[in-house]
């Protein structure tokens, strides 16, 4: 069995992967972690969260920072589900352990460090460890996760847009003149458990924000290898996240040629469902799919192409433990999908 601890697990997507491993054949959630100021220290995590009773039974303990080196050689898997900043400090004593790092901050998911200074409010101390992450987008990266020490798990926005846009990359088929636009739409856990005022129940009402500045538009770009628009919104409601994107395609591409590159991406792939429809949020959350449908115009060369995650699990908990599959050699799918 493989020994694996959670840092970070009173939050929404530590939960989630609580839940997760608790159920897998092959990994044994030994221990969960919070800060060492946390007001959940000493808790079991299903009095946090009612659901996971009689599912994970463990206490949620509290992390002593001087003790994480020694932490990471207790352990063949360490999952950081803290904040950005949190996993940046705390890296080199973890990766000096035996334990693989899967990491669901964007604290090293992208290799430019101004990026960090810009977007993130901190600068990078790390280079190396930068250098050695690996991009945790778990349907396009297999070979690098199986061998990577540290995973850096995509944001969840990147992973819907990213699951859309790179088939169509890969088949050549984007106009490399017209940058993909990226209209999508979140539930309020993609802001975290702690509560502030613009997640809170009354103020929330479907709005855009971080208009040409979110920090997953550099995320997205970087792995596309492409600029592109994004545009985040806040809807009202819990979980998941529907992203539609509009991109122009090469001169002459048909649909067939669309169908294709889907195909070719996915067809074989359990964790993505090519629908006969456009995605709901609501067949997507809970689950650890993405769903994805497209049309063309093959007048305008214009294709809108409609993605739909649950932003805790593909977004973030389940593309983790999809790494982690892949790393340790089990199927990806194991304990993300019913067999
Ligand atoms: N929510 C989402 O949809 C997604 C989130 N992510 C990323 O995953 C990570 C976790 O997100 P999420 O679960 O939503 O966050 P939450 O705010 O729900 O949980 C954060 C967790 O980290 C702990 N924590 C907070 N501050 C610190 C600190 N300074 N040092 C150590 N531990 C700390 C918290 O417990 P305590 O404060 O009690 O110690 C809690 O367990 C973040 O980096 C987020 O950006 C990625 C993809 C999607
Ligand atoms: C609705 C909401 O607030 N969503 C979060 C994204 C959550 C996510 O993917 O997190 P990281 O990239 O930060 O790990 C946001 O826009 O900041």
């Amino acid at each position: 069995m493989i020994k694996t601890a959670i840092i970070g697990a009173s939050g929404y997507t530590g939960a989630e992967l609580a839940r997760l491993l608790a159920q897998h054949p092959q990994f044994s959630l030994c221990d969960l972690f919070v800060s060492a100021q946390s007001q959940d220290a000493g808790k079991k995590l299903s009095e946090l969260y009612g659901r996971l009773q009689g599912e994970v039974e463990l206490v949620l303990q509290p992390l002593a920072e001087d003790a994480l080196g020694t932490l990471a050689d207790n352990y063949d898997a360490v999952f950081l589900a803290t904040p950005h900043q949190a996993s940046h400090d705390w890296m080199p004593q973890l990766t000096a352990g035996r334990a693989v790092i899967f990491d669901l901050s964007g604290a090293f998911r992208l290799k430019d460090k101004q990026v960090f200074e810009q977007y993130y409010g901190f600068g990078h101390q790390h280079s190396a460890l930068l250098d050695n992450a690996v991009y945790g987008l778990a349907d396009w990266h297999q070979q690098a996760i199986s061998t990577a020490s540290l995973i850096a798990v995509p944001g969840c926005y990147p992973t819907a847009s990213l699951t859309a846009l790179k088939p169509l990359q890969q088949a050549g088929l984007l106009d490399s003149q017209h940058w993909p636009v990226i209209n999508a739409v979140s539930g309020v856990s993609g802001a975290g458990r702690k509560a502030t005022l613009n997640s809170s129940f009354c103020e929330v009402s479907l709005q855009p924000y971080g208009v040409l500045g979110h920090r997953h538009q550099p995320e997205i770009s970087a792995e596309l290898g492409a600029p592109v628009i994004f545009t985040p919104h806040l809807g009202n409601f819990k979980r998941g996240i529907l992203a539609t994107i509009t991109v122009k395609v090469a001169p002459g591409t048909d649909t067939e040629q669309v169908d294709k590159a889907y195909q070719q991406a996915y067809g074989n792939n359990p964790l993505v469902r090519l629908r006969q429809s456009w995605p709901k949020i609501d067949e997507v959350a809970g689950s650890c799919y993405c769903d994805l449908f497209w049309k063309l115009d093959p007048d305008s060369g214009y294709l809108v192409v409609a993605s739909a995650i649950d932003n805790l699990l593909k977004g973030a908990a389940a593309q983790a433990l999809q790494c982690a599959n892949l790393r340790f050699n089990f199927q990806p799918q194991t304990a993300l999908v019913q067999e």
